[in-house]
């Protein structure tokens, strides 16, 4: 039984109380009844707002419902119209330009990787800080990008022949990243420095420098032989380590170890999608991390080849500067050892018990805003032994809001936030996240109601395509999940955000983002094909893990990203009507064709949801059909289960069908986890597992779901779980 402590009106769950009065603001220059009473103030103000804007999503969507079962057009003037009529598509303003001032430069001046991370595992969250640099070789020998065969196979020790083959595919890219005047980085035997040059020696005793030797820009250890050279290419730094005693550098002709690239630019410390956090006690985890991450004391214990050790944030690097760097006349050269950090709230549909307004759980996304810029400030204070923000500002990305009345709410409640917390007006930067169908057809708009405080538009595609079936669910059956992502509704939204973004004035102020790259151990194809992003302007995307963090980087070496910006034009208009084309089916489907489609949902859910409400994992990676491991969260389990509710609504598949799906792929889930020691199965009696449960809720009451939501059922049944276990 939870147990609160009266503040005021409210009612506080007592480990959050104790956690905000003990651990949060102190240091925060906030008192502790002001805090209080602020935040009710704030709850007054905001909750019947938020309600309201609730009951908006759900009177559109009746009415679209409503319209699609009259069997209606559903394309051309008469849809277009029928939007305009209900409020659904706005006018854009003719004019939009953004204004967010104290922007970091690693949000607006820099094109890189943007990592995300649950923030409720320390252990990921502290290795996604300090993902801002990553090994090159520990990537390409960790990944498929060499292939494993030919005697390059992984096994358990050092294998020099994929050692070479690292080391070769490495120095490749040194070429692309750092152009020699002649000759290539393979050939190098010795890197020197002699008379502020740096000169490179290569076997055929020929001595070079970089083709741009401004690119230089420092090193460590001693001349003329440093320990390391430090160089920027398109704003990227790119450090070349040497050791004549390491097991690698010793091998190499010119006693290189390692390169370390600047990697994950920015993270997203992420509340919402990755994490299962149901109730006081998990938010309480959320928050702390939170806060060791401001305050630079988060750390962990994890054991790692037979031993265990403590992971902490990384210290920052320094470097004395060439004659090249900006830095040379004060003879030091620090670069940031961390990744910068956004935080992502959870949106405005979610309510949480752990604090009680009028008996009445809170919307989350007040108390995810109020307690995670309260920490954030005390960055802003100097509180910690590192700085996130060197330009004073708290960056909070917003997710699954609907149209420019949301954005509204949540500046007006940041702009509340910052009073309450004494905190400068639009120190709360927002990241809005594309990634709902009436955000992205109104996003000028959108972005015109936050223009001082934006920072990021990012495409998340994996909700976007949940919300593109939920909203036009009775249109009729959709295309399979394959032929989804190649219509042409998804090329016209990722487009027209990245056109909207420069037209807004974001290129060189704010992050154009784009979507997560879902298959984590597939590294090869992701080399192959996000590069994609920043050809198509986007400053940043969003990669699943450090590994993959590193790798992405490249591309950003091989696109310039700011220089495409010129060539783009604002074809937002244009794209509206391709945007609002709903992905139906269009072809028959064989019996072999659907069964596999259903059996492989279900797989995806059912691995999915059952880490999620038994063990109280929010983020996993599940085998596909084909053995496949693919990052399943919220927003991949919200596609799955929609798109089986939207066939069997219109008599693709029956519900025995699905059913028997369900009792067949349960048995592999069982089965594919058994090398996890706290594994819960569904086993053999399945009505009895939670989460066998929370899979049938969340696709035979698929359709009832606000928005196509997962959050609802998975929160019951977790909620259900944690009392069993009780
Ligand atoms: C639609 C959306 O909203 S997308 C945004 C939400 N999604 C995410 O945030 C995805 C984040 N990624 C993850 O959670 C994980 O990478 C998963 C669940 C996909 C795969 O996790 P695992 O199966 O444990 O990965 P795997 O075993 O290959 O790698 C584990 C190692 O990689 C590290 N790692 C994996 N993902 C991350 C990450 N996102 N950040 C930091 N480190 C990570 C772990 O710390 C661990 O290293 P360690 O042993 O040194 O601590
Ligand atoms: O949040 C990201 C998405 O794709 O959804
Ligand atoms: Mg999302």
């Amino acid at each position: 039984m939870q147990k609160y402590v009266q503040e005021g009106q409210l009612k506080v769950a007592q480990s959050l109380h104790q956690f905000i009065n003990d651990h949060a603001l102190p240091g925060s220059q906030v008192g502790q009844a002001h805090f209080w009473a602020a935040f009710e103030d704030i709850l007054r103000q905001f909750t019947s707002q938020n309600k309201k804007l609730l009951t908006t999503r759900e009177s559109l969507q009746q009415q679209i419902d409503d319209y699609h079962k009259a069997n209606r057009p559903t394309t051309g003037e008469e849809y277009k119209g029928f939007l305009e009529e209900i409020g659904y598509l706005v006018d854009a303003p003719d004019e939009c330009t953004i204004a967010t001032s104290k922007v970091d430069d690693e949000v607006a001046r820099m094109a890189g990787p943007q990592l995300v991370v649950p923030i409720n595992n320390a252990r990921y969250a502290l290795n996604a800080c300090n993902a801002r640099w990553g090994s090159l070789y520990d990537a390409l020998y960790g990944t498929d990008i060499i292939a494993q065969t030919d005697g390059a196979e992984k096994g358990s020790d050092y294998n020099p022949v994929r050692g070479k083959k690292v080391t070769d595919k490495a120095k490749e890219w040194l070429d692309v990243m750092l152009p020699l005047a002649t000759g290539s980085h393979k050939e190098a035997t010795a890197y020197i420095i002699e008379n502020d040059n740096l000169f490179i020696q290569l076997a055929n005793q020929n001595s070079t420098q970089l083709a741009n030797v401004e690119q230089w820009q420092g090193f460590t250890g001693d001349l003329p032989e440093p320990s390391s050279l430090l160089f920027r290419h398109h704003g990227l730094h790119v450090e070349i380590q040497f050791d004549s005693d390491h097991p690698v550098g010793q091998t190499d002709p010119a006693n290189i170890k390692d390169i370390l690239l600047e990697a994950a630019i920015s993270t997203i410390m992420d509340c919402e999608d990755s994490v299962a956090a149901v109730d006081a006690e998990d938010k309480v985890v959320v928050y702390s991390n939170w806060l060791g991450l401001m305050k630079g004391t988060l750390s962990t214990d994890l054991q790692k080849g037979g031993n265990t050790l403590t992971r902490t944030m990384h210290e920052d690097k320094t470097f004395t500067p060439s004659p090249f760097s900006q830095n040379s006349v004060t003879g030091s050269l620090t670069l940031p050892g961390r990744s910068l950090m956004f935080v992502r709230n959870v949106g405005l549909h979610m309510f949480c018990d752990a604090v009680l307004f009028n008996n009445e759980p809170v919307p989350e996304g007040i108390l995810d805003g109020v307690i995670t810029a309260l920490i954030g400030k005390h960055d802003l204070l100097g509180n910690g032994k590192y700085t996130n923000s060197q330009k004073g500002s708290i960056y909070i990305v917003k997710p699954k809001m609907h149209g420019p009345e949301e954005v509204a709410f949540t500046d007006a409640l940041f702009a509340s936030i910052e009073g309450a917390l004494s905190l400068e007006h639009y120190t709360l930067k927002m990241g809005i996240m594309d990634e709902e169908r009436r955000t992205s057809v109104n996003l000028k708009a959108c972005i015109a109601q936050a223009a001082n405080r934006v920072v990021f538009i990012n495409t998340g595609f994996l909700d976007r395509t949940g919300d593109e079936i939920h909203t036009s669910m009775h249109a009729g059956p959709f295309a399979d999940k394959s032929a989804l992502k190649v219509m042409p509704w998804i090329s016209a939204y990722e487009r027209s955000n990245v056109a909207t973004g420069i037209a807004c004035g974001m290129s060189g102020k704010a992050q154009i983002g784009k979507g997560m790259w879902p298959i984590p151990d597939d590294m090869t194809s992701m080399m192959k094909t996000k590069i994609a992003h920043p050809e198509a302007g986007a400053t940043t995307a969003w990669v699943p893990s450090p590994t993959a963090a590193t790798l992405h980087a490249l591309h950003y070496h091989q696109v310039n990203v700011f220089a495409r910006h010129t060539n783009i034009e604002d074809s937002s208009d244009a794209e509206r009507s391709k945007i609002l084309s709903i992905p139906l089916l269009e072809k028959k489907l064989t019996p072999e064709q659907i069964q596999h489609e259903l059996d492989n949902n279900v797989q995806g859910i059912l691995g999915y949801v059952v880490r999620w409400v038994h063990m109280g994992i929010g983020c996993s990676k599940v085998p596909d059909i084909n053995d496949i491991g693919l990052m399943e969260d919220r927003a991949t389990l919200r596609i799955s289960s929609q798109h089986i509710a939207n066939w069997l609504l219109h008599g693709i598949i029956s519900e025995d069908q699905v059913y028997q799906s369900m009792l067949k792929m349960s048995t592999l889930v069982d089965q594919q986890n058994l090398h996890d020691p706290d594994y819960i199965p569904m086993g053999a009696a399945k009505e009895n597992s939670q989460g066998f449960q929370a899979a049938k809720k969340l696709i035979f009451e698929g359709l009832q779901q606000p928005n196509g939501y997962t959050e609802f059922v998975l929160h019951e049944m977790r909620r259900k779980m944690k009392a069993r276990n009780e």
